[in-house]
C-alpha cells in the first residue's frame, strides 16, 4: 500500500498527455458546454450518443472509442493470438461488425430495433501491454461476486494481455483523492473470490469528478475499471466525460453490480443469484418457526430499495412463502383483501404462514413516529425506514385487538444476503464479465458498460443505461403472475387503480385488443384504506393488461 503521491511516484508512471480532441476528425462539437466541481451531472453537457442506423429499423447504439477524439493512434496485434489457451479457438475474434439485439421477440415487420455491439476481443488493440496502467475501484453496496470480478479483471489483464500494472483503488470513489492504493498481482487476489465483500473496501458519496480525474491523470492511469450500482455508473459517466474533454487516452469501463438487480438493459447482475440462494436460509428459518407454534407467522425482510426481484425471485423458488410484498406492488393492511384478512385466512387454512417483504415495499405504511431525521445517504439514496419491524407491530396489534393468539417471528437477514461469497454460477458469470471488459477497453473503447443482453455479452454505452428507468418488476407480466399463482395472495390492485393509473400514464400506456391497458408497475395504493368495495383479484387484471417496461424474459 502506498500514499497517493508515493505511489504515483514509485510506478514512476508519467502524467499523462494530453490531446487536443478538436484537433480530431471525428470531434463532436457538442462536448462539454459547462461542468461543476463538485461532480453533479446537472451541469454537463454531454457528449453525443454515437447512433447508426440501418436497414429494417435496425438501430446500433455505439459506445465511443479513442478514435473519436484523438487522432493517428497506432494499433497493435492482439496479443491473444499468440497465446496458446486462445489462439486454437476458432474464430476466437469478434467480428467487429457483430452486434447484439436488445429485443429478440419480433414479429414478422416488426423493426429491428436497438442493438448494442458484441463484447470479446478485436484483432487490434490500442495498448501495448507495457503501456498499460490500469486500475480498478468498488463503490456502492455490497455484493456477492466482487472479489471475483477484481480477481478476473487482474488475472485477465496479466493472462491474456501481459499488463502487469494494476492498481487498487481503496474505499469508493473518494479513494482515488485521499486513499492508499494496492498493486494489485495474480498472487494478491488468488483466492479473494472465495471471500464475501470487497478487498479493495467502498464507499458512498465522495464522488468529486475533478479530484478523480486529475488523481488518474497524475498516477498516469490509462484503464479505470469501475465496479458499481445506478449511482456508481453515473459517476463514471461523468468521469468519462471529464477524461474526454481533457482528450485523455484513458478508457472508463463499468461494471454493472447491484444486488437489487435494478440497473436497466442488462439481463441479470452478478450475486443476484447469490443473494436469492442465501435467502432460501432465511425464509426456511421462517418457515419452520411458522410451522412450530401455534398461528405461526415468519416474517422476512429481504434487500429491494425500489425493485423487489429478490424477494420475488426467493418467493419463486421456495414454494414455502405465503405472500410477497415488493415496492412495485402497493398493498393495505385493513379491510376487505387487505393483508390482515388474507392472514387470518391462510392461519386458519395451515395454521402458519410465511410472508416476505422487500425492504422499499409498503414505506408509505411506517408511522411518521418511525421516520428519522436522515432521508438521504451519503448518495442521496433515499434512506428507509425498517418497514419489517412496522408490519410486525401492526400485525401483533391487530391480532391482540382480534383477541386471536399468533406468534410471529421477524427474521432480517438483509445484510447475510449481501455478505456472502458468489455461489459458483456467479463466479463464472463474474469471469465472462472481467473477460469483456478487459477486451473492450484493450480495443480502444470507452464509456461503456459490459454486461449480458439476451444472454450475449455486449458493449453499452453509459448514456443508454442512465437514460432508461431503473428495472423493477413489472407486476403485470407473467413473472408476477406466476408468483401470485403460486402463493395465492391478493393482488391489492383493482381495477379502478388500473384505470386511474392508466389515465395518469397516458404516454406510457399501449393499445391491447383495441382498449387501453395500464403499461406501467406504480399503480399508487390511493385511498387504498377508506376503499369501499372490496378489490378484484389481480388473476382478472393481470389478464387484462400488459406491460410494455418488461425486463423478465421468460
Ligand atoms: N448522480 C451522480 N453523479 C456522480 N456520482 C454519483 C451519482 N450518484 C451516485 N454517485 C456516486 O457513486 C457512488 C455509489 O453510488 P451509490 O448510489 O451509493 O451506490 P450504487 O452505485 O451501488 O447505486 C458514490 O460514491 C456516489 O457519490
Ligand atoms: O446500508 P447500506 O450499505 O446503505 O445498504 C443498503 C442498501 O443497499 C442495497 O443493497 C442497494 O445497494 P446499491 O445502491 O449499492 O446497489 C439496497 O438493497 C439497500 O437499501
Ligand atoms: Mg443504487
Amino acid at each position: 500500500m502506498d500514499s497517493p503521491i508515493s505511489s504515483s511516484a514509485s510506478l514512476a508512471a508519467p502524467r499523462l498527455r494530453c490531446f487536443d480532441p478538436s484537433s480530431s476528425p471525428n470531434h463532436s462539437p457538442r462536448h462539454f458546454s459547462t461542468s461543476s466541481r463538485n461532480g453533479s451531472m446537472e451541469n454537463l453537457t454531454y457528449s453525443e450518443p454515437k447512433i447508426v442506423t440501418g436497414e429494417a429499423g435496425y438501430v446500433l447504439e455505439d459506445v465511443p472509442h479513442f478514435t473519436d477524439y484523438i487522432p493517428d493512434l497506432p494499433t497493435y496485434p492482439n496479443p491473444l493470438q499468440d497465446n496458446p489457451a486462445y489462439s486454437v479457438v476458432k474464430q476466437y475474434f469478434v467480428n467487429m461488425d457483430d452486434t447484439v439485439a436488445q429485443k429478440i421477440v419480433v414479429e414478422k415487420n416488426s423493426p429491428r430495433g436497438t442493438h448494442f455491439r458484441r463484447a470479446g476481443p478485436r484483432q487490434k488493440v490500442y495498448f501495448e501491454s507495457e503501456e498499460v496502467h490500469a486500475c480498478i475501484v468498488t463503490c456502492g453496496g455490497l455484493c456477492p461476486g466482487l472479489n471475483t470480478v477484481i480477481r478476473e479483471i487482474v488475472c485477465g489483464l496479466y493472462h491474456m494481455y501481459g499488463v502487469h500494472k494494476v492498481l487498487g483503488i481503496e474505499g469508493g470513489y473518494r479513494g482515488f483523492y485521499a486513499r492508499n492504493t494496492i498493486p494489485l498481482t495474480p498472487k494478491v487476489v488468488n483466492d479473494i473470490h472465495k471471500r464475501g465483500g470487497t478487498i479493495l473496501g467502498t464507499s458512498r458519496g465522495g464522488h468529486d469528478t475533478f479530484k478523480i480525474v486529475d488523481s488518474i491523470q497524475d498516477r498516469g492511469i490509462n484503464q479505470v475499471y469501475i465496479i458499481g450500482g445506478d449511482g456508481t455508473q453515473k459517476g463514471a459517466s461523468v468521469i468519462f466525460e471529464e477524461i474526454r474533454r481533457r482528450g485523455l487516452k484513458v478508457a472508463v469501463a463499468g461494471i454493472p453490480k447491484t444486488i437489487d438487480n435494478d440497473i436497466p438493459v442488462i439481463d441479470k447482475s452478478f450475486g443476484f443469484d447469490t443473494a436469492v440462494e442465501e435467502a432460501q436460509r432465511a425464509i426456511s428459518a421462517g418457515h419452520i418457526e411458522s410451522e412450530s407454534f401455534e398461528n405461526g407467522i415468519g416474517l422476512v425482510k429481504l434487500m429491494g430499495r425500489y425493485s423487489g426481484f429478490i424477494a420475488m425471485y426467493a418467493t419463486l423458488a421456495s414454494r414455502d412463502v405465503d405472500c410477497c410484498l415488493i415496492p412495485e406492488s402497493p398493498f393495505y393492511l385493513e379491510g376487505p383483501g387487505g393483508l390482515f384478512e388474507f392472514i387470518e385466512k391462510r392461519l386458519k387454512e395451515h395454521g402458519h404462514m410465511v410472508i416476505v417483504i422487500a425492504e422499499g415495499a409498503g414505506q408509505e405504511l411506517v408511522s411518521e413516529s418511525l421516520r428519522t431525521t436522515d432521508q438521504q445517504d451519503a448518495s442521496g439514496n433515499k434512506l428507509l425506514q425498517d418497514v419489517g419491524l412496522c408490519i410486525s407491530q401492526k400485525i401483533k396489534d391487530h391480532f391482540k385487538r382480534k383477541k386471536m393468539v399468533i406468534n410471529l417471528k421477524y427474521i432480517d437477514p438483509t445484510y447475510m444476503i449481501r455478505a456472502v461469497p458468489s455461489n459458483a454460477s456467479d463466479n463464472v458469470y463474474c469471469t465472462l464479465l472481467a473477460h469483456s471488459v478487459i477486451h473492450g477497453t484493450m480495443a480502444g473503447y470507452t464509456g461503456f458498460i459490459s454486461g449480458p443482453v439476451n444472454g450475449r455479452h455486449a458493449y453499452i454505452p453509459f448514456h443508454r443505461v442512465l437514460k432508461e428507468k431503473q428495472n423493477k418488476v413489472v407486476i403485470t407480466d407473467r413473472m408476477w403472475a406466476r408468483l401470485l399463482s403460486s402463493t395465492n395472495q391478493p393482488s391489492f390492485l383493482d381495477h379502478k387503480d388500473v384505470m386511474e393509473d392508466d389515465k395518469e400514464k397516458v404516454g406510457q400506456t399501449q393499445l391491447v385488443n383495441g382498449k387501453s391497458h395500464l403499461g406501467t408497475t406504480t399503480a399508487k395504493p390511493r385511498d387504498i384504506e377508506n376503499r369501499e368495495e372490496p378489490p378484484t383479484p389481480l388473476a382478472n387484471g393481470i389478464n387484462r393488461i400488459e406491460a410494455t417496461i418488461a425486463m423478465e424474459k421468460d
